[in-house]
């Protein structure tokens, strides 16, 4: 059994805080988070503007340190990690998706997608076959030739998942990936983003506004004042 498994957390965060200076005074953005998502589980992560979704995402691939409290990633600790061995585990264990489609638009979808294994230096062989089968697995296999402009707008989102899928991950996060779709686009790509990770035993969360993708979640968990709490609450307007 490889350590990934053996660990049965992708996700652990322990009484994560998150303070900002402002304006001679402190902002709370984190209050004391805790968190664990396992392998296979598909958190959806829900907050009005402003209460501390980006902050947490961030904190939780290591791309901004909390205050207090700790984050571990498949066992590890990010904080005892230098800034290389985080970039490292991004690059190999965590896939991103966001609002955008970020793809370059007069690359191929193929070439979009081979973008990460060329940062890891793979050689030419493996990193294309690797990338035609990410595309295959969103159903995209016939427009690796495509470019990113002639695609639409849920091609796109489909390519960007792609290339999140690409180093085969452990864990996808993603910020409103459906924020910018219509209500069928976002439909697909939601019911794509949790086959994948109930079949490829992926830890998933999104931040979202959409109904659809909490309703979809094995889980909802709720920000409210830097705090977070589990489930649907009977007055919800976030
Ligand atoms: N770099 C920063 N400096 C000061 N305050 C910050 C900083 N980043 C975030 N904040 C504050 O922390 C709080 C949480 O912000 P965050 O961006 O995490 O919210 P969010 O839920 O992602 O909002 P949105 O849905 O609008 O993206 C807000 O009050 C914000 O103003």
């Amino acid at each position: 059994m490889d350590a990934v498994v053996a660990t049965e957390t992708i996700v652990e965060a322990k009484g994560v805080t998150r303070d900002y200076p402002s304006g001679g005074g402190v902002v709370h953005a984190l209050r004391g988070i805790d968190l664990k998502i396992k392998p296979g589980e598909f958190v959806a992560l829900r907050g009005r503007s402003g209460s501390g979704k980006t902050t947490l995402l961030n904190i939780l691939i290591g791309l901004d340190s909390p205050t207090s409290g700790s984050v571990l990633i498949l066992g590890k600790n990010l904080l005892k990690m230098s800034e290389t061995e985080r970039a490292r585990l991004r690059r190999e264990s965590i896939g991103m998706m966001f609002q955008n489609a970020h793809l370059f638009p007069s690359l191929t979808a193929l070439e979009n997608v081979e973008i990460p294994l060329r940062l890891s230096r793979m050689p030419s062989a493996q990193r294309n076959r690797q990338a035609i089968e990410a595309l295959e697995q969103v159903g995209l296999g016939k427009r690796a030739k495509h470019r990113g402009m002639e695609l639409s707008g849920g091609e796109q989102q489909r390519v960007a998942l792609a290339r999140a899928l690409v180093h085969k991950p452990r864990f996808i996060i993603a910020d409103e990936p459906t924020g910018n779709l219509d209500s069928l686009t976002g439909r697909d790509i939601t019911f794509l983003l949790r086959d994948i990770s109930h079949q490829g035993n992926i830890g998933l969360l999104i931040a979202t506004h959409d109904p659809l993708v909490f309703n979809t979640a094995d889980r909802l968990v709720r920000i409210q004042d830097g705090l977070l709490t589990e489930g649907p609450l009977e007055e919800d307007h976030a």
